[in-house]
């Protein structure tokens, strides 16, 4: 994150200045949420970055890439890296996971760990909870979140269970659907970040380049009502795009041809559904989020591949760009 460091901060050192005369303090730094699958870690980055960074979904393991997500405040920016979560491996897309996940976490300023206020602390948050030891640079801050799923007896409980596991420079429970105590949680975070002008101009809320943001929430709707093995199965890419001109100042079309890749040929066929009915769902679905991305008219072409045991195979994953 240094070389980032340095790189933005040329281009946020003029407001830096500005807020160094008027002797406001300016920090900025990167975070990190960590925990179980399906804890809510992506769900939170949305909720505070206040746009659809991070593509969310009732499966574990939804999360691929390091997504980050910039949440703007007067005295500070927090960036988001979300990640795919600490786990065992099980194939080479797994392997590759916990690379970068390492790498991510080994030089962040906070790392959040999440745990759900509905579900008793498990051997798999302990798994995650240790391991934080290897990354001793980071302040850490646990997060309960989901408190809207539990009683006030549940959080009591988890808080003073979450405080045994070690000592935090910060405990804050939290919901991103209703959003309790999601500005509390900022301004903590904010606080043990460094001294920093400001990394990325204000108008920027992610560094995600469009058409991976665009191929994830391709993903997404696949996702939706997908079922046992497929969900790890599936990937997206954008193949191409062609912007038809608009009239009357209003911006034309756009087309976008992408491949929805899953590794066996039974696969396809779910995805596809009878007479092609599943796979226009999901066109249909993901061309309303693309439309509000793009804040534009979309068309949208997918077309079903099947990339043989694609989890495993180098090229592959090099093709689809892990
Ligand atoms: N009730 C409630 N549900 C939530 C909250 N936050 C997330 N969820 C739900 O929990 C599920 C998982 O959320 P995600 O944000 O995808 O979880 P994640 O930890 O990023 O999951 P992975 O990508 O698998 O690591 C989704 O169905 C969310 O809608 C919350 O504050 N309250």
């Amino acid at each position: 994150m240094s070389e980032q460091r340095s790189e933005h901060a040329e281009q946020g050192g003029a407001r830096a200045d500005a807020a160094a005369r008027e002797g406001a303090g300016f920090r900025a730094g990167f975070v990190s949420f960590v925990g179980r699958p399906n804890v809510g870690k992506s769900t939170l980055t949305n909720a505070l970055v206040g746009e659809k960074i991070a593509i969310t979904s009732p499966k574990p393991q939804t999360t691929r890439r390091a997504i980050r997500g910039i949440v703007h405040r007067p005295d500070g920016q927090l960036i988001i890296v979300d990640t795919p979560g600490i786990h065992r491996p099980r194939t080479l897309l797994g392997e590759r996971l916990n690379a970068l996940v390492e790498a991510t976490l080994g030089d962040v300023d906070v790392i959040g760990f999440c745990v759900p206020a509905n579900e008793k602390l498990g051997p798999g948050d302990r798994f995650i909870n240790e391991r934080l030891d290897d990354f001793p640079r980071a302040r850490k801050v646990a997060i309960l979140t989901k408190v809207d799923e539990a009683s006030k007896g549940e959080i009591i409980d988890q808080l003073t269970r979450l405080g045994s596991l070690r000592e935090w420079d910060a405990v804050v429970p939290i919901s991103s659907v209703t959003r309790d105590q999601l500005d509390v949680l900022s301004d903590v975070l904010l606080g043990l970040m460094p001294d920093s002008p400001p990394l990325y101009e204000s108008a920027t809320t992610t560094d995600e380049g469009e058409d991976d943001r665009i191929a994830e929430l391709i993903r997404e709707a696949a996702l939706e009502g997908a079922r046992e093995e497929l969900p790890h199965s599936l990937a997206a890419t954008v193949d191409d795009r062609e912007e038809r001109e608009g009239s009357d100042g209003e911006p034309g079309l756009i087309e976008i041809y992408a491949s929805i890749y899953v590794e066996r040929d039974s696969q396809k066929g779910i995805v596809i559904g009878k007479g092609g009915s599943r796979l226009r769902d999901v066109g249909e679905r993901a061309r309303r989020e693309i439309e509000a991305l793009l804040g534009r008219r979309v068309y949208l072409s997918l077309r079903v591949k099947v990339l043989k045991e694609w989890q495993r195979d180098p090229k592959a994953l090099g093709r689809l760009g892990f």
